[in-house]
């Protein structure tokens, strides 16, 4: 929807659009908020993301405040209260396999159901989607990448990579600097979610402040810990119909263990990773040494499942 026609939308915050108000409730009415959540499906979200996310304590705490935002900012607009529309441009950092990319998509969802986005899709790019090779190719890629987001999320994996400092007459600068246009001038159309390592993002900013001053929404991913890991492994092995039991838990703790302390550990995709190879082994182990087998040996994973 454009700016323009957001009832409430070119006044001062706080200003009464009379308009509006005209067609909308009646300056002493009251909302029932409970409802206001229940009809936006809020609750019903964020018991998904508990249930479908492990951890993540404070990164749920404020896709619940972006929720309550965007909630009362509707409520307000329907008594005719005017306000800038909410920056919604965000940065997730953290370690990869942290979830940045799975709750992007999730708040994708959340914004489209909200009303603030109108479509509510993801559309995940890295710096090779965006930025040519040659001139005059980088402008038409980075638009083409906007158009197929526009309604949804943008999120640019490893963004840090549209800068190369030293290199003045880098194409990325071209994509960076329609990019802040399109985050200004179309907030309404598209959100952008810039993503990567957070020491690395911080110098991004720091080298990019008009692109700094364009992201309200700083949300840290941090690693998970030993039992994160484990509750990630329990939730990811049920979904697809394993079950890892008492000695097999043990080797398989000790592994995830050992792999931590590896310089490319993964968080969350590491452990997809390792029960990816468990299955293999034990489709191997089985189709090598049973003639027959029976439901509990085609879902329960042994420790030798999990030993390289
Ligand atoms: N908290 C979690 N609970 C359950 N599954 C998770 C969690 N976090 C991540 N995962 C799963 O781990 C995998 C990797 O997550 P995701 O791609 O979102 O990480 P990422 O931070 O975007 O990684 P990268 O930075 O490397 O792109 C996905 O399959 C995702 O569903």
């Amino acid at each position: 929807m454009n700016t323009a026609t957001r009832p409430g939308f070119g006044m001062r915050p706080g200003e009464i659009d009379t308009e509006a108000t005209e067609a909308a409730i009646p300056e002493r009415s009251r909302v029932d908020l409970a409802a206001e959540r229940d009809e936006a499906g809020i609750d019903e979200l964020m018991s998904s993301l508990d249930d479908e996310l492990i951890g993540l304590r404070e990164v749920k705490t404020r896709i619940r405040e972006v929720a309550a935002l965007l909630l009362v900012d509707r409520v307000r607009q329907r008594f005719g209260v005017s306000s800038t529309r909410p920056n919604l441009h965000m940065c997730f950092t953290g370690n990869p396999g942290t979830g940045k990319t799975t709750v992007a998509m999730r708040m994708a969802g959340l914004l489209h159901r909200i009303g603030y986005l109108e479509r509510g899709h993801l559309v995940a790019v890295t710096r090779d989607d965006l930025v040519g090779q040659y001139v005059g190719h980088t402008a038409p890629k980075t638009k083409e990448v906007l158009k197929r987001a526009m309604g949804g999320v943008l999120f640019i994996d490893e963004a840090y990579y549209l800068y190369r400092a030293e290199n003045e007459r880098d194409y990325g600068q071209e994509s960076i600097e329609i990019l802040l246009q399109v985050m200004e001038n179309q907030r309404e159309d598209v959100v952008v979610i810039l993503a990567g390592y957070g020491d690395r993002m911080a110098e991004f900013f720091h080298s990019n402040p008009g692109m700094s001053s364009r992201v309200a929404h700083h949300i840290e991913f941090d690693d998970y810990d030993l039992g994160e890991l484990e509750s990630i492994a329990g939730l990811m092995s049920e979904q697809d119909g394993y079950r890892i039991g008492g000695e097999a838990a043990e080797v398989f703790r000790e592994l995830l263990d050992e792999q931590r302390a590896r310089p490319r550990f993964a968080n969350a995709r590491t452990v997809r990773n390792v029960l990816e190879r468990a299955r293999l082994r034990h489709a191997s182990r089985l189709v090598d040494t049973l003639d027959d087998c029976g439901l509990d040996d085609l879902v329960r994973l042994e420790p030798v499942d999990f030993k390289s």
